[in-house]
């Protein structure tokens, strides 16, 4: 169920099935930029298509680097052998620290006049470190903005012919990724000492071992320094195929972890060059069944059927790392992810965020300036979760669906920066509590079909006309007018309904026949016309859906409420049969009837609910209908069974 600004997923029962993993962003952008810096033509293959690798893309062609997409996903990139053909253009990189970094060291070092900026959050992301290394090189860079940040001036420079440079490593591991890519430009021997503890070195093995297949291969000691030799050029390989993103694959290994499985991911396995492949290890050690091949995972539940907590050093993992952050509300016990203070300079402060949303959904929360402690609820909650305009919160945050009551993602669309197709891969994967929506006019014995239905399936059941029923009857209680549109969408939101397998509570008195009375009806079917309550009402009748699954009858349950049912059925009989078995119905209650006004009255009604703007009664586009004018109720309730299995 989908908004341009919210994502309400329904709360999932389980998840298997085979997903081919897009390319990965980080060996995606190294690649297009070490192809562009080579002498030669590149094809690069399976590339992501991202924001991300969009500003990458985008700035090369304002280099004046031949990039020419030859399908989907495949590129023609015709280097420039370490000259960039415009020596002035001003690049914006919105939030792509793995187009950034590198192209500011890259440019530092080539001789042009170039701007460089991106969005808010880019020029909050420090770059003071990378700055400050280059300048030791020579580079004339000036902050246009804050001292330490983007946006970024650099102009011509004659370079110092320092041997020795040194950068941190403790902020983020792009600065030396950046360093490193660009020193093959010097065309001549320098060695980068790494000062402090180097994080994310995972990363660094992507950059390396891109490097070498351009050509250039880094001598090393160690972590502490790395030495690039004089006459170190680029080089093209001629095609470079980009492996599935390791990172991405973390929502769905996890899924499987979580949802049962067997998930099995295509595009990245045991010989990937992607640290984050270690990610398996850790959901292994949370107690899931991980295998996998050279180009495949796969993930299902623990044997025990709980997942546990782990306390785990993330360093070599901070990405997927905040999956286990999500995975840990499935988790016994409480979890703690340590040595990750890079979090808090990604595309948001992830550490706060993910305290403050996790906190949300019910999780007692502890952070500290480098860790993050995950205790989980007894019960998820649905929430509405910020994302902060990072990829990485809602991807993550689709798995706390797998809660009993769904979970709504606010900006779903910020996936775009990595995995713009991810909801839908997401979607694919997960099977959700199944619904089965019945639909149909007053009287026409969707109730005790329904019921009867959920009785034979083990399902539970909804009867959405009772919250109309309720909601006007708490209005005539208070004095409401029923046309009163703000007053009664105030009051949906107030009253307290609960349902106890025949008994019906209002605001904690228990209602009797006269919701029943078609005086209850009538003045239900007047507020129900009213659009801000339909609005009002959505949440509470969405919340009955319950795992294994829910059996609803109204008159939008499939058009709007749950849309995604596995089964739509439109019940109906002609007027006269409903009027018929209305009366028997109040008859045998022992209520007062008369067969004429309840066909006028029913006639009245169907006007009403199937002419009315809101969510009119109609015939759902894939509803198959079922008349019952000539069924009984066995029959009928057996013809809904007999198409559900057959959906099956
Ligand atoms: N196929 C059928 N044949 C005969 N009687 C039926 C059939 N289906 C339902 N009934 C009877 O019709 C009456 C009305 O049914 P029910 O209350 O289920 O309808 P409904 O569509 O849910 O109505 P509403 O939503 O307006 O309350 C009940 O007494 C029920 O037993
Ligand atoms: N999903 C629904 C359910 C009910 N209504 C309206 C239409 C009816 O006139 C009224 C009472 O419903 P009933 O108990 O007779 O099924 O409530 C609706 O608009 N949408």
């Amino acid at each position: 169920m989908t908004s341009d600004n919210f994502l309400d997923l329904p709360p999932l029962l389980s998840a298997r099935g085979t997903v081919t993993l897009p390319g990965s962003k980080s060996i995606s952008n190294r690649v297009l930029l070490l192809a562009a810096l080579s002498a030669g033509t590149t094809e690069v293959r399976d590339v992501l298509l991202s924001d991300d690798t969009e500003r990458m893309l985008d700035g090369l062609r304002k280099l004046g680097v031949g990039v020419e997409q030859v399908e989907s996903h495949v590129f023609r990139v015709t280097g420039c052998g370490g000259n960039f053909p415009n020596k002035e253009a001003e690049l914006f990189l919105g939030n792509a620290g793995t187009a950034f970094r590198p192209l500011t060291a890259a440019l530092a070092l080539s001789g042009g006049h170039y701007t460089l900026s991106g969005v808010a959050r880019m020029h909050e992301r420090p770059i003071g470190d990378l700055v400050d290394a280059l300048r030791a090189l020579g580079a004339n860079i000036d902050y246009l903005d804050n001292e330490g940040f983007p946006p970024l001036e650099i102009f011509p420079a004659t370079l110092s012919d320092a041997a020795r440079v040194s950068v941190r490593g403790d902020v983020s591991s792009q600065f030396l990724t950046a360093l490193l890519m660009a020193l093959p430009l010097l065309d001549r021997e320098v060695t980068v000492e790494v000062a402090g503890e180097l994080i994310s070195k995972p990363y660094i093995e992507i950059t390396l071992a891109m490097m070498k297949r351009f050509g250039v291969e880094v001598a090393r000691d160690g972590w502490r320094s790395f030495t690039v030799a004089a006459g170190s050029r680029y080089v093209s390989p001629g095609t470079v195929y980009v492996e599935g993103d390791a990172s991405s694959a973390s929502y769905f290994l996890a899924a499987g972890a979580i949802g049962g499985g067997p998930l099995r991911i295509e595009g990245v396995g045991s010989e990937s060059i992607q640290g984050d492949v270690r990610f398996a290890d850790a959901l292994a050690l949370m107690g899931a069944q991980i295998t996998m091949g050279p180009n495949w995972m796969e993930a299902r539940g623990p044997e025990s059927g709980k997942l546990k907590a782990i306390d785990l050093d993330c360093n070599h993992i901070p990405d997927a790392a905040m999956t286990l952050a999500v995975a840990a509300l499935f988790a016994e016990g409480t979890t703690t992810l340590r040595n990750i203070a890079s979090w808090r300079v990604k595309e948001t402060d992830r550490i706060a965020a993910m305290a403050t949303e996790l906190r949300k959904v019910g999780a007692t929360m502890e952070e500290g300036a480098d860790y993050i402690r995950v205790t989980p609820p007894a019960h998820i909650r649905h929430a509405a979760i910020d994302t902060y305009d990072d990829h990485r919160m809602a991807m993550c945050f689709s798995l706390a669906a797998f809660g009993t009551e769904g979970m709504c993602i606010n900006d779903p669309g910020c996936v775009a920066k990595t995995f713009p197709e991810y909801f839908s891969a997401f979607a694919g994967m997960t099977q959700a509590v199944p619904v089965i929506a019945i639909d149909g006019p007053s009287a026409s014995g969707k109730g005790t079909v329904a019921q009867r239905v959920a009785t034979a399936l083990g399902m539970h059941y909804l009867d959405s006309g009772a919250l109309y029923r309720l909601l006007g009857l708490a209005a005539q209680r208070r004095g409401v007018a029923l046309d009163a549109e703000a007053q009664l969408a105030k009051l949906a939101g107030q009253i307290d309904i609960r349902f106890e397998g025949e008994d019906i509570w209002l605001d904690g008195v228990k209602v009797g026949d006269e919701l029943r009375t078609e005086e209850a009806g009538s003045a239900a079917s007047k507020v129900a016309a009213l659009h801000q309550v339909r609005a009002a009402l959505l949440a509470k009748q969405r919340a009955f859906r319950r795992a294994p699954g829910l059996v609803a009858d109204g008159r939008d349950m499939a058009s709007v409420v749950f849309p995604d049912s596995v089964l739509k059925i439109f019940l109906t009989a002609s007027a006269e049969a409903r009027a018929e078995r209305r009366y028997k119905q109040l008859k045998e209650k022992g209520m007062s009837a008369n067969i004429a006004a309840l066909l006028q009255d029913i006639r009245a009604r169907d006007e009403r609910d199937t002419q009315r703007s809101a969510a009119p009664l109609q015939q759902a586009p894939g509803a198959s209908l079922l008349d019952t004018t000539a069924l009984n109720i066995e029959q009928a309730v057996a013809e809904v069974l007999a198409r559900y299995r057959a959906k099956k």
